[in-house]
């Protein structure tokens, strides 16, 4: 099966370093609902894999965490695409889960919901976490710009990593 991995603040929403907390501040970056609507028409299943720590946090609360995929999920199936597996670790940074990236769990975790291996799937994100958790299971770490992801380029990247401007980018290189 065509799998691909997307990250979720900074590779399909705006991100903000004072977290994003409601559903109004959850804001689509442009072109990507598109790019994965076009993704899934092409055959391709998306999930998404996304550190929300601003529930452990107490920022925002699951519901809202909800109501954040439920309108992602809208607005890809307006365009006529869908959205797959959506798995979040809600856990603080010191909990030691074994979901929170840079952790891969959240990542074999989507690899068993479709009984897939991860050899070479691509894991699109905006951190370094994200392209650790890649690193960890063999999986293909793919930075995009968006989001934190200058400052992550800005620090070095490993070789292997595939650098795009953003999600519609990743997809024109797919489809
Ligand atoms: O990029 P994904 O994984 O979808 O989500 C990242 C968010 O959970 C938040 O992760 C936080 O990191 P800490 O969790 O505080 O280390 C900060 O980077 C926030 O700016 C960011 O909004
Ligand atoms: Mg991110
Ligand atoms: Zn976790």
């Amino acid at each position: 099966m065509k799998l691909l991995i997307l990250d979720r603040d900074g590779v399909i929403n705006h991100d903000s370093d004072a977290y994003i907390k409601s559903l109004e501040e959850w804001i689509p970056i442009a072109g990507s609902i598109e790019a994965i609507a076009q993704l899934s028409k092409a055959g391709w299943t998306v999930a998404v894999a996304t550190n929300q720590s601003g529930i452990a946090r107490g920022y925002y609360s699951l519901d809202t965490l909800e109501a954040m995929h439920a309108r992602l999920r809208a607005l890809v199936a307006a365009e006529g695409g869908e959205v797959g597996h959506i798995v979040y670790c809600p856990h603080g940074p010191d909990e030691g889960c074994a979901c929170r990236k840079p952790k891969p769990g959240m990542l074999l975790a989507i690899a068993e919901q479709y009984r897939v291996a991860l050899d070479g799937i691509w894991f699109v994100g905006d951190s370094k976490g994200d392209l650790e958790a890649a690193l960890a299971v063999g999986a293909q770490p793919v930075l995009v710009k968006t989001g934190k992801g200058e400052k992550t380029l800005s620090k070095g990247v490993t070789q292997d990593t595939l650098i795009f401007d953003d999600l519609a980018a990743v997809a024109r290189a797919l489809i």
